[in-house]
């Protein structure tokens, strides 16, 4: 059986077929704001999307993603903790069956509705497959979901998932720009950590902005109108597709802010 997010494949049982999942970098984890150290020397983050980079909008049985053409550095982030250019690859979300859950990072053990996750890879490797295996290969932007006011940008993704609801569906997705989904403020914390499902590679600089941006409860009750399952099988709702928080095993968090 592969895994998921049951009882019986779900987060506890990963270690069985993926070891690493107890390994000394796993992602999420618990954010304390009063013991993440201010590192002046963290630049801020250089964001460039192109939305003419956009591609195509997936349900892949785990969550949604939306994919990106990142055979040029048109859409890239810069600067923040890394070096180098890293490349957008795609987005996806994680999300509760609930408005009390959802994210995977959490705030002094505030959880949110759910939290959007922007992958880059490091463009000193040939490719992304290449770079996931890589200590400093990846670098995945966190953004927080709260419930709020409507978020007219996400709106044009909820609009895709009449074509996306089953496992496997998929249909394009044009001239999104994914600069629209993050917040006015970006004051981030970042360290480093994994995958946050399986094959769970240490691979990824993490950098979770400390503002969230808004979505409403109607917008939040579409996302878990998605399926886990594929056409002809069982319904199963794709909700809590989240990973809880892991142990920091003496990792230290920046903040780059006061
Ligand atoms: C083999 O490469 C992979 C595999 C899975 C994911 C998805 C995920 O596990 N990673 C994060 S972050 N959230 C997730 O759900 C991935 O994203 C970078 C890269
Ligand atoms: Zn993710």
């Amino acid at each position: 059986m592969s895994w998921g997010y049951a009882a019986d494949n779900g987060p506890d049982k990963w270690a069985d077929n993926f070891p690493v999942a107890n390994g000394p970098r796993q992602s999420p984890i618990d954010i304390l704001p009063g013991e993440a150290s201010f590192d002046g020397a963290l630049k801020p983050l250089s964001l460039k999307y192109d939305p003419s980079n956009c591609l195509e909008i997936l349900n892949n049985g785990h969550s949604f993603q939306v994919t990106f053409v990142d055979d040029t550095d048109s859409s890239t982030l810069k600067d923040g903790p890394i070096s180098g250019v890293y490349r957008l690859k795609q987005f996806h979300f994680h999300w509760g069956a609930c408005d009390e859950r959802g994210s995977e990072h959490t705030v002094a053990g505030t959880m949110y509705p759910a939290e959007l996750h922007l992958v880059h890879w490091n463009t000193k490797y040939p490719s992304f497959g290449d770079a996931a295996s890589k200590p400093d290969g990846l670098a995945v932007v966190g953004v927080f979901l709260k419930i709020g006011a409507e978020n007219a940008n996400l709106q044009k993704v909820l609009d895709a998932f009449s074509s996306i609801q089953a496992k496997g569906k998929q249909t394009t997705f044009a001239g999104f720009d994914p600069a629209s989904l993050l917040p006015g403020c970006l004051d981030y914390w970042t360290y480093d950590g994994s995958l946050t499902t399986p094959p769970l590679l240490e691979s990824v600089t993490w950098i979770v902005c400390k503002e969230p941006i808004s979505i409403s409860a109607e917008q939040m009750a579409k996302f878990r109108s998605l399926l886990f399952s594929a056409e002809g099988e069982a319904e199963c709702c794709m909700v809590d597709n989240y990973r809880p928080p892991q142990p920091l095993k003496g990792r230290t968090v920046r903040a780059s802010f006061k």
